[in-house]
């Protein structure tokens, strides 16, 4: 998918021109544009908390749901298996051809990967974001449920987005089970990690005291983020810029795989990647059908 915007305020700019990429990324990038820092995020929480909505917010500075209010689109309802998709605000490139795969007119989905170059204190940075289906907690309220495809996320990310809504305390309470989660995966060293308490334009229907998130945060060792995909980019922006920060940091100059000991890992599949090269292929066989029968 393609989507169009402005560059980000602050320190951190979209390179180039004010368009943008919003695209799977390439199993194979190419050499030339591949900055030396890579910097890969992975956001979790529980089911409908806006995960989605804070990426498309943080991207596009557009909340999913003014595309589906413009478009009349309706999500499809949230499923238990929380394979849900939206569509996300889009600016229709004219040069892609709309039976290109990268036509808008596709998903984004919770397992998305996207990519994006930044420039963060004068040096480009590769920033790679993975959203994810959601976790739930198990009826002890201790252990996860937790997919497989949320585990190779962990293992593959250098910084955590955990987020909950704070109008719903079961989301809030997923948070210290899932951090530990994270700390088996990862047992030692040091965990980048932001707590973000979303949806906090519903000030009436709060459930969790910001205080709470405060103390959770710290508890974990990160900076606890009030946030609304809905109204506020600036709010967004700044949690994912801190934690942008937080993973240079912790890498120290290296190129993302230091933390892990030099293990690589292959990034986890996503699932657009799949889609789209389906769809290509597709087109590819119908343009050689149609060569073929002239
Ligand atoms: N009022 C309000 N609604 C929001 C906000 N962020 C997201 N939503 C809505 O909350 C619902 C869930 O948002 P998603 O982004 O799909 O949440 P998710 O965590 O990715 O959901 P799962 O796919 O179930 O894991 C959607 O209807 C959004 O429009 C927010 O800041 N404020």
């Amino acid at each position: 998918m393609r989507l169009s915007g402005d560059s980000a305020p602050g320190s951190m700019n979209s390179s180039g021109s004010g368009n943008f990429l919003l695209v799977p990324i390439p199993e194979y990038p190419l050499l030339d544009c591949v900055p030396n820092k890579t910097v890969k995020i992975v956001v979790l929480g529980a089911s409908n908390v806006g995960k989605t909505a804070l990426i498309v917010r943080f991207l596009t500075k557009r909340f999913i749901g003014d595309y589906e209010a413009n478009t009349g689109e309706v999500s499809p309802p949230h499923s238990s298996d929380c394979l849900c998709h939206q569509r996300v605000p889009a600016t229709i490139d004219p040069l892609i051809p709309s039976h290109s795969p990268f036509h808008p007119d596709l998903f984004v989905s919770a397992g998305a990967l996207y990519s994006r170059k930044v420039t963060m204190d004068g040096e480009e940075v590769s920033l790679q974001i993975q959203d994810t289906p959601c976790v739930a907690l198990q009826d002890d309220a201790e252990g996860l449920y937790c997919q497989e495809q949320i585990n190779r996320s962990i293992y593959w990310a250098d910084g955590y987005v955990l987020v909950f809504s704070i109008t719903d305390n079961s989301s809030y309470r997923t948070i210290q089970p899932l951090y530990q989660h994270i700390r088996r995966i990862h047992p030692s060293g040091n965990i980048p990690v932001i707590l973000v308490g979303n949806k906090s334009d519903l000030l009436r229907a709060r459930q969790v005291p910001a205080e709470e998130g405060d103390t959770l945060a710290t508890s974990l060792g990160g900076v606890y983020f009030e946030a609304s995909a809905r109204e506020n980019h600036e709010g967004v922006h700044a949690a994912f810029l801190h934690l942008c920060q937080e993973v240079i940091r912790a890498l120290g100059g290296g190129n993302g795989e230091k933390r892990k000991g030099g293990l690589h890992l292959a990034r986890p599949k996503s699932p657009n990647m799949q889609e789209l090269k389906r769809r290509f292929r597709q087109v590819l066989s119908s343009k050689v059908k149609s060569a073929t029968t002239i």
